[in-house]
């Protein structure tokens, strides 16, 4: 049974999946401090959270059967996802449930502060008829400047379109095709500072993205401008805007999050009557709480099920049409990797991948995850994954190298895993073959045809006529039965392998006594559990 702890308020409808599967436990423990969540994190398999828990080294190095932390919205910065990566904990977000929700309302922010909507709300209900104070703006006609031009930017984009505005975008990676289609203007962030009569920020919080507003900006703004940040505080530096503000350069400002949050009770924001004010609401709504939540729920029960999953932030992205290319070799990939790793001796110093036949065209970074992972796993057991196998690659020098081929040797896509230690080099190809399924086609200079599964036998010989019936003597004599055998040669009477799978494991006295037997010159067991 495996066991979720929910840390943050997350929306019941959306978990239900989680609460009714037979094989998981769901304990809901909201408001915990880090050292309550020490205490207990060691018993779950995943953790739940929104914004509020900070995930912390401490609570992952306590978290010990921890293997997935899922973050039901957009941002991870409450979770220290370099800690994860090397626990080799996968961490995974919501990216698109609450898209429409926070672009709704840094749109509800900005026409709040065109028309001073929450200033003239609460005069109005003290029973001030104040008409004069609270003269707006339009929006039509206005230059709103969009910094992010991601999911939420683009949404308030085509809003704002709708409101007749006209939209100036910038973002690194906007290209003038889907500005054209957005139909927005792409511009600098110079231009965005100096043109805009509203800003709205939409990345997420980088050291490049911290204080990209801040005084030198606020000097060259249209003044009477209007700013909103519902993205993450720090973005726009908060003292510098109250100065902006004090000076008549920036009209009005609305900010859903802060650099702190919650702000301090004399954060300057909380009395300035051009500043409007929401407590991180940006994504709080029934709809966006749900759709974040399953999200969610779907992949932390396809991560403790071992199934393929989306969205891992510590993982680069894979685009679904490459997924469906690699992803049916993941399980080869991994296979080659401790198949290659049992017949090798010694300290790895390299890893030589070579991709050979279709699998050269696309991006295989994924699955040169999965074969370093079999690699390592020998030794390192289930401290290694998909998500650390490369980190721990690296920190133990190991160099991975990875080669590309058009050619692959009379099959449609072949696979090569080269492994170098400072004492030998060790070799093994796989493919799938179609209706056979994964099949090891080499192993060092000997073509064979094998199935990596279960136990299988390794014994090298001297191409000579009775080999087979000594070898099959000796494992009967042991009660050891044979399901497959293959030979494989390069040239008659010279060296040559046996792979033999069997049905059970080979005890280590019948692997001596094959050593022993004439002819035969090493016997090794490969074992797939
Ligand atoms: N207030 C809330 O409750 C709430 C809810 C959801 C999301 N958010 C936050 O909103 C932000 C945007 O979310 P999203 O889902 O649109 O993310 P996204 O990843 O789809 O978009 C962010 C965009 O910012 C761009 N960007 C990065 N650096 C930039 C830079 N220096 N200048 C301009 N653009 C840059 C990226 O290229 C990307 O396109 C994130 O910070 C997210 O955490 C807040
Ligand atoms: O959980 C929340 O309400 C915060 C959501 C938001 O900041 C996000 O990044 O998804």
């Amino acid at each position: 049974m495996f066991k979720v702890l929910v840390s943050d308020p997350i929306s019941d409808f959306g978990i239900q999946q989680l609460m009714d599967a037979p094989d998981i436990q769901v304990d809901k423990n909201t408001g915990l401090s880090e050292d309550e969540l020490v205490a207990i994190i060691g018993q779950y398999d995943a953790l739940l959270v929104r914004s509020q828990t900070k995930v912390t080294p401490r609570i992952m190095e306590a978290g010990t059967k921890l293997r997935v932390i899922g973050r039901a919205g957009v941002g991870v910065d409450n979770i220290d996802l370099q800690a994860a990566t090397q626990r080799g904990i996968i961490v995974i977000n919501a990216p698109d449930g609450n898209t429409i929700t926070t672009c709704e309302h840094a749109f509800a922010m900005m026409m709040a502060i065109a028309r001073h909507i929450p200033q003239a709300y609460e005069k109005t209900i003290k029973g001030i008829w104040d008409r004069k104070s609270f003269l707006g703006v339009e929006l039509r006609n206005k230059t709103l400047g969009v910094l992010g031009m991601g999911r939420i930017g683009s949404e308030v984009a085509k809003r704002a379109k709708a409101f007749g505005m006209n939209i100036i975008g910038y973002d690194p990676f906007m290209t003038d095709e889907r500005a054209d289609k957005l139909g927005i203007k792409l511009g600098s962030v110079d231009d965005i500072i100096r043109q805009a009569d509203f800003i709205t920020v939409h990345t997420p919080l980088t050291p490049e993205t911290k204080h990209m507003i801040a005084r030198p900006q606020f000097e060259v703004m249209k003044p009477g401008m209007r700013i909103i940040n519902c993205a993450r505080g720090g973005v726009i530096d908060e003292l510098a805007l109250v100065e902006a503000i004090d000076r008549g350069i920036v009209a009005g400002a609305a900010f859903d999050v802060f650099e702190v949050e919650p702000p301090a009770p004399d954060h300057p924001f909380l009395s300035n009557p051009n500043i409007i004010v929401t407590p991180h609401l940006g994504a709080s709504t029934v709809e966006a709480q749900e759709n974040v939540a399953i999200d969610v729920s779907e992949q932390v029960i396809c991560i403790l099920r071992d199934q393929p999953f989306k969205n891992a932030v510590n993982m680069p992205p894979v685009p679904a049409d490459v997924l469906n290319k690699i992803q049916p070799y993941f399980e080869l990939g991994e296979k080659l990797g401790i198949f290659v790793s049992q017949l090798s001796k010694g300290p790895v110093v390299e890893i030589i991948v070579n991709y050979s036949g279709e699998l050269a065209e696309v991006d295989t970074q994924p699955l040169t995850r999965y074969i370093v992972k079999g690699v390592l796993q020998q030794h390192l057991g289930s401290n290694v994954n998909v998500v650390n196998s490369m980190h721990l690659a690296k920190v133990r020098d190991i160099n991975i190298l990875v080669q590309k081929s058009n050619v692959a040797k009379g099959f449609t896509n072949l696979i090569t895993v080269t492994l170098r230690t400072n004492e030998d080099e060790r070799l093994v190809a796989g493919t799938l073959l179609n209706g056979y399924g994964e099949r090891i086609v080499q192993i060092d200079k000997y073509p064979v045809d094998v199935a990596p599964e279960g136990h299988l036998l390794l014994v090298k010989h001297n191409d000579k006529p009775g080999m087979i019936g000594s070898v099959g003597t000796l494992l009967g004599n042991n009660d050891i039965n044979i399901a497959t055998m293959q030979v494989g040669r390069k040239i008659v009477g010279g060296s040559a392998i046996m792979v033999l799978s069997v049905d059970r494991a080979v005890p280590k006295e019948v692997i001596e006594q094959l050593k022993t037997t004439p002819q035969i010159n090493k016997a090794k067991e490969i074992v797939f559990q």
